[in-house]
């Protein structure tokens, strides 16, 4: 297994650009199940989730053209062979239930594994189950497995979610592109990545007002069609790098980045005493993050669907925090355990006591580099941060993780004068 080891203490100067978001292209793929004509996504990020996802889809019986290096991605689900997504790959990835929905519409009939627990919580499904019941589709559990049936066809309703469920969102918004009527998702997430998927279900030929806003309204067609489109650029990608100089020293330019993606992040930045400015569209554009002179002042945090503070962001906030002059608090409001980190930060010196949801950070001086182990994809890289910053080495083992998430890390980060390196075992 892989590890990565970094050298602390180089302030970081130069310029990152930020890859297609995993999160939007995990959503965005699925979406070719929706029509038997081809769909182009450009900007795809090159990393784990997204192999997972296309083997996903291939063992449904697409045909996926890796084009560009990966870049582009030519889905056809042209002819499905099979209706079943199976455990043996489901369990490796959560977003993997988002099959379900456009299998449905399309086919009348899916089998998806439950996806089951995960690190970070227990992460049930029911929103997308109960949805997907609302569209007039009966379910029923056996293995393991949820078998979804609509023989004839999807009906609109409207669906009010009791909390806001980014991934219910996206399965319901795809399987009301196809269903008969009118379908109303009431407290929908507001996440960019659904807008960046109504967008291109609409490039499909699909009707959809109010994406971005927490009520959507889907007029159903009886089919869609081909398209290409980009993908959005990751915000969780961005808000990571963002953090980077904050925590390590300097100053770093993140291309290919947009303000409000980030703008809850930006906000508490500012509040913490880093400078985030935009550069000139003349100068390549994108966001300046730099570190000014002195400590880090310390901050409260939420967590909450978008527009609020990303839980995706919480664990690189909280390394940040670590070293900040005073007493932070972060409330992780989505996902009941989401503080993994902590303990392998404590390693490094940093000071957090967890109560339930609660954390209350006290910052110290500096951090001292350590051995440590990577739990789930944002703790693992909350972890490089801090290794960034503190004295000496950090070993993080387990970079599996980060692979689902980011693409080419030791080298964005190495450009920019971090000293990080992968150390490959067979
Ligand atoms: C692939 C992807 O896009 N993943 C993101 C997506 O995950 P995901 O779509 O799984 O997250 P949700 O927004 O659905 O989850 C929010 C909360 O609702 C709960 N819940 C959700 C669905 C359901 O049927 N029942 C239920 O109880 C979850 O356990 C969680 O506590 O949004 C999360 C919240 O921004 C992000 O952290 C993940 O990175
Ligand atoms: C939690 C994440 O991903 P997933 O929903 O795929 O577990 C993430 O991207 O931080």
């Amino acid at each position: 297994m892989d590890r990565i080891r970094i050298e602390g203490g180089q302030p970081l100067s130069g310029r990152i650009a930020i890859s297609g978001a995993k999160n939007a292209c995990l959503t965005l793929m699925p979406a070719a199940l929706l029509t038997d004509q081809p769909l182009m996504l450009t900007n795809a990020p090159r990393l784990a989730d997204i192999a997972t996802m296309s083997a996903l889809l291939r063992s449904l019986g697409c045909e996926i053209a890796n084009l560009q290096g990966g870049r582009v991605l030519a889905i056809s689900a042209a002819n499905l062979t099979s209706d079943t997504a199976h455990y043996d790959i489901v369990r490796k990835m959560r977003a993997s239930i988002l099959v379900l929905g456009p299998m449905l519409a399309r086919h009348g009939r899916a089998r998806v594994s439950l996806p089951g627990g995960c690190a970070i919580g227990a992460r049930p499904v029911d929103l997308h189950l109960k949805g997907l019941e609302r569209l007039g589709a009966s379910l029923t559990l056996a293995d393991g497995y949820v078998e979804a049936e609509a023989p004839g066809g999807l009906v609109g309703a409207e669906v009010a979610f009791p909390f806001v469920s980014v991934g219910a969102t996206e399965n319901l918004l795809m399987a009301a592109t196809l269903a008969r009527g009118t379908t109303v998702l009431k407290n929908a997430a507001r996440e960019p990545e659904i807008t960046d998927l109504a967008a291109c279900l609409t490039r499909m030929g699909a009707r959809i007002e109010g994406a971005g806003t927490d009520t959507v309204t889907i007029e159903g067609v009886r089919s869609l069609g081909a398209a290409t489109h980009p993908v959005l650029p990751d915000r969780v990608e961005l808000g990571t790098y963002m953090i980077a100089p904050a925590i390590a020293g300097g100053s770093v330019v993140l291309t290919g980045a947009e303000r409000g993606l980030v703008g809850a992040l930006i906000e508490r930045l500012e509040a913490a005493d880093i400078a985030v400015e935009d550069v000139p569209e003349a100068e390549g554009g994108g966001l300046r993050v730099s570190r000014r002179n002195g400590r880090i002042l310390p901050v409260e945090i939420a967590t909450a669907p978008f527009p609020g503070f990303p839980t995706d962001l919480q664990a690189q906030m909280m390394a940040l925090l670590c070293l900040a002059e005073g007493e932070s608090h972060i409330d992780e409001r989505i996902f009941e355990n989401r503080f993994m980190h902590v303990p392998e930060l404590a390693r490094m010196g940093a000071r957090i006591d967890i109560h339930g949801g609660s954390a209350r950070i006290t910052g110290v001086e500096r951090l001292k580099g350590a051995p440590v182990m990577a739990t789930d994809l944002r703790a693992s890289v909350s972890l490089i941060l801090a290794g960034l910053a503190a004295e000496g080495e950090t070993v993080v083992s387990r970079v599996y993780h980060l692979d689902r998430g980011y693409e080419r890390l030791e080298e964005k980060l190495g450009a920019c004068g971090a000293r990080i390196a992968r150390l490959s075992e067979d």
